[in-house]
């Protein structure tokens, strides 16, 4: 019998719609039958006509309630779980509120604004014992669990470097202008939480995740970034991050990983969209590399190089069931987590999101970004 979870969608926009789109998906096309998926509810803090709009342009069964703000969303019993979908300077309001409310929360990435407001979200889901997880998608593809796997195995020996890029090539004044929330700093905007921390996500679970708890030590931090010269949020951001390891590489040398994220949004990682410039990751081994092609956010597919004489290169094809976008598979990670009793998920836990916000806190302060204190507060309620 499949366990079903009931959710509430908090927003109307963009990814709302793409994440929504993927839950009404039968789970049977990606194998999955011990989990299924409702959406009883979806808010709008504009209007509850658009709410009405949204559930009926996705065709999203009956019964599901139309909200015309988030407070209602959230006091809806028929409620297990919100789906948090607003822009990153909202997310520590919106989730505090979810929680508050005695719901469990999936929250769109960049999780916060900065490391103080993700610390506070956790430690309220911890003492009211409720799932909190950041929505970094990209973990729970199988080509992503397939990465990490083939590293824990060894065949590629000790990771000691990932490089990792998520860049755009846009015009970027023609296309995000000065308030569209990419570029918009009253809503968080810039390369680096919109897009970098996938650089970071890649980063992160080959140099980190895949070492043993007691192992994973937050790296130091060497960035620099570019501002967008019509409203200061970032455009381009580039990190070198040095995780320590415990395991010598030569004899009285301890080893260290290095990390390198890039993002831009001017100059883009594929330029053609064909892959001719290559991969946009690469985990190099001391055993041989995997490359990942595709934008980091979403990749296809991968390749194994073993070092010279060590075997053949393999090239491993990772299609979208029913072409899908691939948010089911963090959807299906968040009811099995509610089923097993969970409030946090072992793919994305507590911990790692507040050491990689600390990372873009650090990295923020290197390049002067600074976002309105606004949204950096850690008061609650505000308003915003
Ligand atoms: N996982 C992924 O692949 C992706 C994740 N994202 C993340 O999702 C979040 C939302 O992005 P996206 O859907 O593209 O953004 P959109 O601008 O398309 O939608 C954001 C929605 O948030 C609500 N909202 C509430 N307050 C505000 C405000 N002050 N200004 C603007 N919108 C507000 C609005 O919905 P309403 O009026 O109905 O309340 C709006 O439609 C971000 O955290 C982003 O990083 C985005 C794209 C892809
Ligand atoms: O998370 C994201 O992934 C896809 C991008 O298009 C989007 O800007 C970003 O928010």
């Amino acid at each position: 019998m499949a366990h079903t979870i009931r959710w509430g969608i908090m927003a109307t926009g963009w990814i709302a719609k793409t994440f929504v789109r993927d839950l009404l998906q039968d789970p049977k096309a990606r194998d999955a039958s011990d989990i299924a998926h409702q959406i009883v509810a979806v808010a709008s803090s504009s209007s509850k006509d658009k709410a009405t709009q949204f559930i009926s342009a996705l065709s999203i069964p009956d019964p599901c309630t139309a909200y015309s703000n988030y407070e209602d969303l959230v006091a809806d019993p028929a409620i297990d779980v919100i789906y948090v979908a607003t822009p990153h300077s909202h997310h520590f309001q919106n989730v505090m509120l979810a929680l508050n409310a005695g719901k469990h929360v999936l929250c769109e990435k960049a999780f916060t604004v900065n490391a103080a407001q993700t610390k506070i979200l956790c430690e309220t889901a911890r003492e009211k014992g409720l799932f909190l997880m950041e929505a970094v998608w990209t973990r729970y593809f199988p080509l992503s669990v397939q990465v990490r796997e083939i590293i824990q195995s060894g065949e590629i020996g000790e990771v000691l470097r990932t490089v990792a890029d998520t860049s755009f090539g846009d015009d970027v004044e023609e296309k995000w202008g000065t308030t569209h929330r990419m570029v918009n700093p009253d809503l968080a905007g810039g390369a680096l939480l919109d897009l970098g921390i996938y650089s970071l996500t890649w980063v992160f679970q080959t140099l980190y995740h895949t070492l043993p708890k007691e192992q994973r030590k937050p790296p130091t931090v060497t960035s620099q970034m570019t501002p967008y010269h019509l409203t200061g949020a970032d455009e381009s951001t580039t990190i070198i991050l040095n995780f320590p390891t415990s395991t010598p590489t030569n004899a009285g040398h301890p080893a260290r990983s290095h990390g390198v994220a890039m993002t831009n949004i001017r100059v883009s990682g594929d330029p053609d969209e064909q892959g001719t410039s290559g991969p946009n990751i690469r985990i190099q081994g001391t055993k041989g590399e995997i490359q990942v092609f595709g934008l980091p956010f979403r990749p296809t597919r991968y390749r194994v190089i073993p070092v010279k004489g060590a075997g053949p290169v393999r090239d491993v094809e990772c299609p979208f069931p029913a072409g899908g976008h691939g948010m089911f598979w963090e959807a299906d990670e968040v009811a099995r987590c509610l089923r097993d009793g969970k409030v946090e998920s072992e793919g994305m836990p507590w911990e790692e999101s507040i050491v990689i916000m600390e990372v873009m806190d650090e990295v923020r302060r290197q390049g002067g970004l600074v976002y309105p204190a606004k949204i950096e507060s850690t008061e609650y309620p505000l308003q915003l």
